[in-house]
């Protein structure tokens, strides 16, 4: 595992010569830093919040996906994939429930790593719920006055956004394998239509505001060469960083 991180409220400096030698600078208060983990659906987001959770002093927080699929019973996921005009919005407004409740948790180490947030829940999927004329306008509506109503009167502190970037052929192989039962039904369409808005959102900038410094990964490459990737950019996506980052292939 990584160097550990003296639990301080200070600044991480890398050592150039390599994280190990990495200390923290005494004295110097730190805004916590809290990264959020983006990309499709299996796209290697819980992995890559696994391999980070290794390294001392990370609050790794994973996707409420076991609330969304149990609600007092309720598998809200399933039926919205069973029927997704009748269910979309019931799922969505737990899932921005949810996910509110993650941004707000008090922090418990200086770093906190999400996967995904409030934003990709209402900028990813409902608007691909909206676009495709599955979900009705007035239910697009009401989660809108929701969602402007909570980014406009909540802190939610994203401080950098991690884009795994993958083809929906590749995400939909490992969906196939990793056989979530909720997901067996979902179309590579699917994928295509959540990929294009993510590519919308974070790559062209045509979507939405982007509410942090965006780091792109590849993401397509083999377990084994993500890892690695991971260790390339272990500095990139853990130190506070003060504008665009670049990802070193
Ligand atoms: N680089 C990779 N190459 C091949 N398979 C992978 C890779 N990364 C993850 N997988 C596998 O693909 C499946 C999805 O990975 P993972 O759960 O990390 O995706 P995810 O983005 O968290 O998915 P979701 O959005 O559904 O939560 C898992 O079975 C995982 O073992
Ligand atoms: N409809 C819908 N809205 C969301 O905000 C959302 N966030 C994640 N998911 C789906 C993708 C995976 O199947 C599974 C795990 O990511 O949950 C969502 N589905």
């Amino acid at each position: 595992s990584h160097s550990s991180f003296c639990f301080a409220l200070a600044i991480f400096t890398p050592n150039p010569l390599g994280r190990k030698e990495g200390t923290w600078s005494e004295a110097q208060f730190c805004c916590w830093f809290q990264i959020c983990i983006e990309g499709n659906i299996a796209s290697g987001k819980t992995t890559c919040l696994e391999y980070f959770a290794k390294t001392n002093n990370i609050e790794v927080l994973p996707e409420p996906v076991s609330k969304w699929r149990n609600l007092r019973g309720h598998n809200l996921l399933g039926l919205m994939y069973e029927d997704v005009s009748r269910w979309a919005i019931t799922l969505q407004s737990y899932v921005q429930l949810t996910m509110l409740e993650q941004h707000t948790l008090p922090l418990t180490a200086p770093i906190r790593m999400m996967e995904r947030s409030i934003y990709s829940a209402k900028y990813i999927f409902v608007e691909n719920h909206y676009r495709s004329c599955r979900m009705p306008a007035v239910d697009y509506e009401v989660l809108s006055q929701w969602f402007q109503w909570i980014i406009s009167n909540v802190k939610i502190q994203i401080d950098l956004i991690v884009y795994l970037q993958t083809s929906p052929e590749a995400c939909y192989k490992r969906l196939r394998n990793r056989c979530r039962e909720e997901e067996q039904i979902v179309p590579l369409e699917y994928l295509v239509a959540i990929h294009q808005l993510y590519e919308d959102w974070l790559i062209n900038h045509t979507l939405f505001t982007i509410p942090a410094p965006v780091l792109v990964i590849p993401a397509d490459h083999d377990l084994q060469k993500m890892l690695k990737r991971y260790e390339k950019n272990w500095e990139r996506i853990l130190s506070p960083s003060r504008g665009p980052v670049t990802c070193s292939q």
